[in-house]
């Protein structure tokens, strides 16, 4: 047995050096970083939603661990949002399983018990801005990079579970005219209507997000926690209800015609883009 240990050992990091984890966790004292690690945007498909639903989950399970900063390893990329080749052409059951995993997704980091602040350094639209909202704190840096719910520029339409996030988060008027629009916007300007917490340089964006995190962590802990299941149970709890028809809506959205041949042009825009930035 003894000998066996470490044949078995050499193995694991073999398959740990081939296996690039999705999802990053450094543990601090009492709290973890956890970075999106999806090549080369972090686009959220279905494995990367269920590595962020386990993260989540496995820090919850973890006595020492009271908070968690989302963050990504990319610095000029927060994420890219839903995995756009998830919803393109595709197989009907792993569609049905992509939009579970985004829900729970959803639904676990809305309302863990852990204290989340999202360190946005770089681009976070559409399912990029969710996960951001679903946190207590953003922090997010100044300059290029954009924030918001895009969804309609692709010609689709946003579940209505992120519409009340958005909608809790910096209220019904502006909710219209950043969804209406498909609106994106800078730091300065998610900051002013309340999407942003603060907006600091690139550096900061980090230490600002810890010191947001340990305003947080110096709550009593059940206080905090009963305030924010008062503040965010019942958002979540509608969705929770209609789980199925929500899944069901989506697939039937997504396999229609008008929109898979908007997705198909976004792709095509999106692909031309890369191409033109390569040849540069
Ligand atoms: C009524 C009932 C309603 C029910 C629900 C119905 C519908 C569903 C709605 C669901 C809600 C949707 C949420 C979403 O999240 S949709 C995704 C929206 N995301 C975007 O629009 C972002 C698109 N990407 C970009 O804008 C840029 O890529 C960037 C993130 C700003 C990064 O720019 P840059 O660094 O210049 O990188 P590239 O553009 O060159 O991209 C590199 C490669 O990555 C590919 N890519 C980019 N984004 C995605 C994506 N979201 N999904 C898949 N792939 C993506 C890109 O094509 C490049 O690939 P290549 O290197 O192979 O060419």
């Amino acid at each position: 047995m003894l000998r066996c240990l470490p044949t078995f050992r050499a193995r694991a990091a073999r398959a740990m050096s081939t296996t690039p984890s999705l999802v990053q966790i450094e543990k601090k004292d009492n709290y973890a970083i956890v970075r999106l690690s999806r090549a080369p945007v972090n686009s959220l498909n279905m494995e990367l939603l269920q590595a962020i639903d386990e993260a989540v989950q496995s820090l919850e399970q973890d006595k020492n661990i009271k908070g968690m900063i989302l963050s990504s390893t990319n610095p000029k990329i927060f994420s890219a949002g839903l995995d756009i080749t998830e919803m393109y052409q595709p197989k009907t059951k792993r569609l049905r399983e992509f939009w579970r995993a985004f829900q729970n997704t959803y639904l676990r980091l809305y309302t863990t018990p852990l204290a989340t602040v999202a360190a946005i350094e770089g681009h976070s639209p559409a399912g990029g801005c969710l996960l951001a909202m679903c946190c207590d704190s953003r922090v997010m840096s100044l300059g290029g990079p954009l924030i918001g719910l895009n969804e309609t520029k692709l010609g689709i339409v946003a579940p209505f579970w992120m519409r009340d996030v958005m909608v809790n988060t910096i209220g019904h008027r502006e909710t219209e005219k950043m969804l209406g629009l498909g609106l994106q916007v800078n730091a300065l300007r998610g900051k002013e209507i309340g999407l942003i917490d603060e907006a600091v340089p690139v550096e900061q964006v980090h230490s600002v997000a810890e010191k947001l995190l340990l305003e947080w962590l110096s709550i009593p802990s059940s206080a905090r926690k009963l305030t924010k299941a008062m503040m965010r149970d019942e958002t979540a709890q509608k969705l929770r209800s209609r789980l199925d028809e929500d899944r069901s809506n989506f697939v039937d959205f997504c396999e229609t015609d008008k929109v898979q041949s908007a997705l198909a042009g976004y792709l095509a825009a999106l692909k031309k883009k890369a191409e033109a930035k390569a040849a540069k």
